[in-house]
């Protein structure tokens, strides 16, 4: 009989985590089930690797996209977020979403039902890979994007609809709001509450994690009471709740002559479409970005290209009751079962969920034998493209590589 057990969770967010741990997984649709096979292994052996046996993981496979459909008839059957509630960290593959027409993101509803508000997804250069960067060494930031509210929150009405044509009424005669007659109408939802807590995440990491500064993200003056709301509330998180930690980017110049105090974390705020353009020509100045959802979906891709591709980005999304780890990317349909693409997007995510475990050990050995793998020149396809004379291998080989590297001599990685 096993003896595996779920991670608890008690009142203040501190996680109780058994040596033989069951963990929830969703293989998820399109490449899913290859970057799942490939990774599932390199966990497995850098648990076993640090812990020589005293610590272990029991995978329960959960159901959810297409697996859940053929299975139980359902997108996303409730007993599989009931796992990820019981078990309280939980990993998946990516899923499918229909464009223009269909169910909504399967992806963004379990995020939204098990209040998941803080999409993490690190931007870290590994030596080796490619990178269209000229210094790619100084690219270390990580994007805290608000997961539950924005255009994302699903309040969207087609063109044309009942709904529309009402609220397109009621806007202009109760709000003297022109909108095209049969235009399709979306909402953009966003709260003090969510921006605070999201807000106060970032720096409790940028703390942890030694970042020097938290740059607000936002399209504030053009969306004044969303986006600039935003803003607005992120600096007062951070003056209300991290005063004695924080220091605004304002207050470094005119109090201290430009140089941030020792220790601080400076809170400065960018215009998304100007920040595209600043994190790829001075990437070192930015360290943590906090963002609502869409800046936050757009430009976790775009840094993703700095650092090898979205092959290489993995992700988490945090709540205060559980966390779901999984890669940036989605399904890649052209790939899908060909056992082609890089699966270190959910490698290094695997990595995240074994930081989040306090299974630093493994999570370290994963990071570093994956490096030393591209290092030796041993890439999937999206780098290999990029790197002459590299070895190509597939997914599931360059898996068994670094599973390879972790098995071998401590000195290796
Ligand atoms: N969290 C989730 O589950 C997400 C789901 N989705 C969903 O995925 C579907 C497809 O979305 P799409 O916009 O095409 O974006 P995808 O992220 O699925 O992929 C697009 C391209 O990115 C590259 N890529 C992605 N993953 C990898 C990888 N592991 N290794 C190497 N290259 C990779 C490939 O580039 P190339 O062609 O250059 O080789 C691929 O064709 C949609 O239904 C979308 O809604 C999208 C994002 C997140
Ligand atoms: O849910 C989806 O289909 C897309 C989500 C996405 O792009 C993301 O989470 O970055
Ligand atoms: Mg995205």
């Amino acid at each position: 009989m096993s003896t595996a057990e779920s991670i608890t969770i008690d009142k203040n967010g501190k996680l109780s985590v058994p040596g033989h741990v069951i963990i929830p997984f969703i293989e998820g649709d399109g490449i899913g089930p290859d970057i799942w096979r490939a990774t599932q292994p390199v966990l497995d052996a850098a648990v076993e690797y640090a812990y020589k046996g005293d610590r272990k993981i029991e995978w329960k496979e959960i159901n959810a996209g297409e697996k859940g459909y053929q299975k139980t008839g359902q997108w996303l059957p409730e007993q599989s977020l009931e796992a990820i509630r019981q078990h309280v960290v939980a990993i998946k593959g990516p899923l499918t979403t229909p464009v223009g027409k269909g169910m909504r993101s399967l992806n963004v509803t379990i995020r939204q039902v098990l209040d998941l508000y803080a999409c993490v997804r690190p931007v870290k250069y590994v030596p080796g890979v490619p990178s269209p960067m000229k210094h790619p060494e100084n690219i270390n930031m990580v994007v805290f994007r608000e997961n539950t509210e924005d255009l994302y929150a699903g309040v969207e009405f087609q063109a044309g609809s009942p709904e529309a044509e009402k609220l397109i009424s009621f806007l202009k005669d109760e709000m003297n709001a022109t909108i095209a007659a049969g235009a399709g109408i979306g909402i953009k939802p966003m709260s003090a509450k969510n921006t605070k807590r999201l807000m106060a995440s970032a720096i409790v990491y940028a703390r942890d994690n030694g970042y020097p500064s938290v740059t607000l993200m936002h399209k504030g003056n053009i969306m004044k009471y969303t986006e600039g709301a935003f803003a607005t509330w992120g600096y007062e998180a951070a003056r209300e709740q991290f005063g004695d930690i924080t220091v605004t980017e304002d207050e470094v110049y005119e109090k201290y002559n430009g140089t941030a105090p020792e220790g601080k974390i400076v809170i400065k705020d960018r215009i998304a479409d100007m920040l595209f353009q600043q994190v790829l020509l001075r990437p070192e100045e930015f360290g943590v970005i906090a963002t609502p959802n869409l800046n936050g979906d757009y430009i976790s891709d775009a840094l993703a290209a700095q650092v090898g591709g979205l092959g290489m980005a993995p992700g988490a999304n945090i709540g205060d009751q559980c966390a779901v780890f999984e890669a940036t990317h989605g399904t890649a349909p052209k790939y899908a079962g060909r056992n082609k693409v890089n699966p270190s997007s959910l490698i290094l995510s695997g990595a995240m969920m074994l930081d989040h475990m306090g299974w630093t050990e493994a999570a370290d050995r994963i990071r570093s034998c994956l490096a030393e793998t591209v290092k030796n020149g041993k890439v999937t396809y999206d780098l290999a493209r990029q790197i002459k004379g590299s070895c190509k291998l597939c997914c599931s080989e360059f898996g068994e590589a670094i599973v390879e590297n972790i098995c071998s001599y401590p000195e290796k990685c």
